[in-house]
């Protein structure tokens, strides 16, 4: 068989940690082929190994049965490979023509800026990608940039696209157009590498999965036919069986609370309140105002009016130290800004919000630090050498892990997480998920802001946003039919 990309006996080590053992892909020429895993299973480094940003120390890469180009032959690279990152690649002070053409604009040292934005122009119509050239990348939403992104890669001649969790921050219709999209680029023979958590995802739009598990190769099979219990047993190593929500009742103590809230072009008129015991969902689409409504409950954006309280107290808006001494907990939607700070070890990133706790006088005793660090590791299932690991050197889910613990860790009356499972593996999302459920049982009241409809599973009752509105409040026992035709303002 020919293949279009061969990754073959690849071994690469950071340190103490194997991240690639012997592991290896063949992707056919044309097709969408998967790669799964548990968080930390080695497929951020492959990707890194694929587009010639790391070198293997052992093991090698084939294009159409050639050997890989020399690292330091950037050009050779983006001719074969581009990767669309969750994380963008795109600079946001440039415009658009300006990111398109990044390091090629030059004409003998001058730049021809008409000429530039003329063949961006061009460059987007090609791909049908409606999208302004001028337009500032930085104003772009989540999917336009993608699409920026993927309109880029195929410039450079590249006919292999690896697609990171392109899914993670996009809604259900955004999803769809990305796949009417990735389907339109198979029938033109691009080939695709597809890394998602969302397995049904794979079965929609692949037509092979490969696993890894631990640094290793576990299985290649074609997606068709493949039952959805040996895929995830293929990625966990056992039977996994689905989640289970709990059924409970609510206290009568109102922890969170938000009244006549508005922000201008965000929400308006919001009323909300969660009490000990409950867990309330928020949902909507990407323009609902949902992310922004939870960001002013945890003090992160300042209504323009409206109040919010937090276990009985007003605290003042937008000032997320004095939602956080109220006893709030939140995971934030973005976690590389606003989530986890890389150089500093996970111990010190999950415990931050007890540091004035732990120890007297606002100093941390490292063996208390440490120990509350390494039962997280523990109930959370971190992947990390140890509570000194830099949570920079994490992979992409056990990061957001480290978010989670940082929320849970002082016992909070009032635990506010969005999207909480996004890059999160399907195990380990039942951890977490667990966790919040485990927080309400001892008392506390947590709202859930999710795109994703298994998130809102646990929730005893879903508030529905649309057009910065609550339109509904749904009590639990939904189908997905029903809640994705409120959430799309079909149904009321
Ligand atoms: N720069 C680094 N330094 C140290 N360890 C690293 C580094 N990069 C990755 N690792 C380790 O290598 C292992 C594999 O990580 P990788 O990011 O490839 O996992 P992944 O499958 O992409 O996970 P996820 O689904 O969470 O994104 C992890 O144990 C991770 O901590």
């Amino acid at each position: 068989m020919n293949y279009h990309v061969e990754a073959r006996n690849i071994v690469k080590r950071f340190g103490p940690t194997v991240a690639l053992n012997g592991a290896g892909i063949a992707i056919a020429e044309g097709e969408t082929h998967a790669l799964v895993g548990r968080n930390g299973a080695g497929k951020s480094t492959l990707v890194s190994i694929l587009t010639g940003l790391q070198r293997p120390d052992e093991g090698e890469v084939r294009f159409a049965g050639e050997p890989a180009p020399a690292l330091a032959d950037r050009d050779a690279w983006r001719q074969r490979v581009a990767c669309v990152y969750q994380k963008s690649t795109i600079i946001p002070a440039l415009t658009v023509a300006e990111n398109l053409f990044l390091n090629r604009q030059t004409d003998r040292g001058m730049i021809r800026w008409r000429e530039l934005r003329a063949r961006a122009r061009e460059l987007l119509a090609t791909y049908e990608v409606d999208v302004d050239a001028e337009a500032l990348a930085g104003d772009l939403g989540v999917e336009q940039r993608q699409l920026v992104e993927i309109a880029r890669a195929l410039s450079f001649g590249a006919r292999f696209i690896i697609l990171d969790e392109p899914t993670a921050r996009l809604d259900g219709p955004a999803i769809d157009r990305l796949f009417t999209r990735m389907r339109a680029l198979r029938e033109q023979g691009v080939t695709m590498m597809y890394i998602s958590h969302h397995l049904d995802e794979v079965y929609e739009i692949c037509q092979s999965v490969t696993v890894f598990r631990d640094a290793r190769h576990i299985v290649t099979r074609p997606v068709a036919g493949l039952p959805h219990d040996e895929l995830v047993s293929a990625m966990t190593g056992e039977a996994t069986l689905a989640y289970e929500s709990r059924t409970r009742t609510a206290g009568e103590r109102v922890v969170l609370a938000g009244s006549g809230l508005s922000l201008a072009g965000r929400y308006r008129d919001i009323d909300v309140s969660v009490r000990s015991g409950e867990v309330v969902g928020l949902a909507g689409s990407a323009s609902s105002g949902k992310v922004g409504l939870a960001e002013t409950l945890v003090g992160l954006r300042r209504p323009d009016s409206g109040t919010v309280t937090v276990n009985g107290t007003a605290v003042r808006p937008g000032d997320v130290p004095a939602v956080l001494r109220a006893g709030l907990g939140f995971v934030p939607e973005d976690r590389h800004h606003e989530g986890f700070v890389p150089l500093l070890s996970v111990a010190e990133n999950a415990t931050i919000p007890i540091a004035r706790r732990l120890g007297r006088f606002g100093v941390v005793s490292p063996a208390r630090r440490r120990a509350k660090a390494l039962q997280l590791i523990e109930d959370l299932q971190i992947k990390t050498e140890g509570p000194d690991q830099p949570v920079g050197d994490l992979s992409g889910g056990n990061a957001q892990k480290v978010v989670f613990a940082r929320a849970l860790v002082d016992d909070p009356s009032a635990l506010v997480v969005i999207n909480p499972t996004a890059g999160v593996d399907v195990k380990a999302k039942q951890a977490l998920l667990g966790s919040v459920e485990d927080a309400v049982e001892r008392g506390a009241g947590a709202m859930v802001v999710s795109d994703e409809l298994d998130d809102l599973r646990i929730c005893d009752r879903v508030l529905v946003m649309f057009h910065g509105r609550i339109v509904k409040d749904v009590p639990r026992g939904w189908t997905d039919h029903e809640l994705v035709a409120v959430m799309e303002g079909i149904e009321q």
